[in-house]
């Protein structure tokens, strides 16, 4: 969870439910942080390999709308991609029409999906490999991702990895202050499965999306690209879109979308014929 001055980022995992938290957490809000508005959602996720496995509302992406919807009168849910294979849902408020509240602060995020993950990367996110989080940070790479980030990763029993980054604010940082970056790994390979997102602002994100990918080498990744207006990476989106290749790994799908303030591209990519 990464918390800032008018925005929280919540990641979660596994049969857990994250749309149970809204009610509470918008009463939180308005009871000690003092807003009386919500100014925008994203909630969004790849479709399951197991829905049948999760617990009501997340089933269905149908079903979790309707409890965005009876919170949110101006929402708008989306699939990009393809319903019956690769696919990654969203949900946001203010589409195209209406007046837009509040601030346009840049804003940008990268999120990579990846599954089919190469199966000797993902063995160093075991404690057969590695007896701690650190030394899978320093083996796989993933603290040359991005430069200048503290981080704070964990790495669990039997296996699995997760770390979350925000950049370091003094030194003369290479980043923007606050950025984050937040990385997951499950490495059993029946169900093999890495997300990597981060709000770090770069007018191109071709060359962090070929080193995240040469990093942990999946089968398939899926990549979201957001930026509106006044973010350094307003063009990433268009540019992305252009992209048909990443090395070995060929796209398969692509949908540019043009919400009110944020452009968004969807883009799927395979090793192998999709
Ligand atoms: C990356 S973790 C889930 C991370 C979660 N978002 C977090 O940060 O708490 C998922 C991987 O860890 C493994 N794992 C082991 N113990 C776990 C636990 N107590 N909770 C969640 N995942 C666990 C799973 O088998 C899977 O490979």
């Amino acid at each position: 969870m990464f918390v800032s001055q008018r925005r929280f980022i919540l990641k979660t995992c596994g049969t857990t439910t994250p749309l149970q938290c809204l009610e509470p957490l918008l009463l939180l809000v308005t009871k000690y942080a003092g807003f009386d508005a919500v100014e925008d959602v994203y909630y969004s996720r790849k479709n399951y390999k197991r829905p049948e496995l999760q617990q009501s509302p997340h089933c269905n992406f149908e079903q979790e709308v309707a409890v965005l919807d009876s919170f949110f009168k101006d929402g708008a849910a989306y699939c990009l991609g393809s319903v019956n294979r690769d696919c990654w849902y969203l949900y946001t408020l203010h589409p195209l029409r209406g007046p837009r509240r509040g601030t346009t602060e840049p804003d940008q995020t990268l999120e990579i999906m990846m599954t089919d993950l190469d199966p000797e990367i993902m063995s160093i996110f075991t404690r057969e490999e590695c007896s701690s989080a650190a030394e899978a940070t320093l083996r796989s790479g993933i603290d040359k991702l991005l430069p200048d980030m503290i981080i704070d990763d964990y790495l669990f029993e039997p296996c699995g990895y997760s770390m979350n980054g925000i950049s370091k604010t003094e030194e003369g940082p290479k980043l923007a202050s606050g950025c984050y970056m937040t990385i997951h790994i499950t490495p059993e390979p029946e169900f093999s499965y890495v997300s990597f997102e981060s709000n770090v602002p770069l007018e191109s994100y071709k060359e962090v999306i070929m080193r995240v990918v040469k990093t942990f080498r999946p089968g398939k990744f899926v990549l979201a690209v957001f930026a509106n207006k006044t973010s350094v990476a307003a063009k990433a989106p268009r540019e992305l879109e252009k992209e048909a290749s990443f090395g070995d790994w060929l796209r398969h799908d692509v949908h540019y979308c043009r919400f009110k303030s944020y452009d968004l591209t969807y883009a799927l990519y395979s090793k192998f014929p999709s």
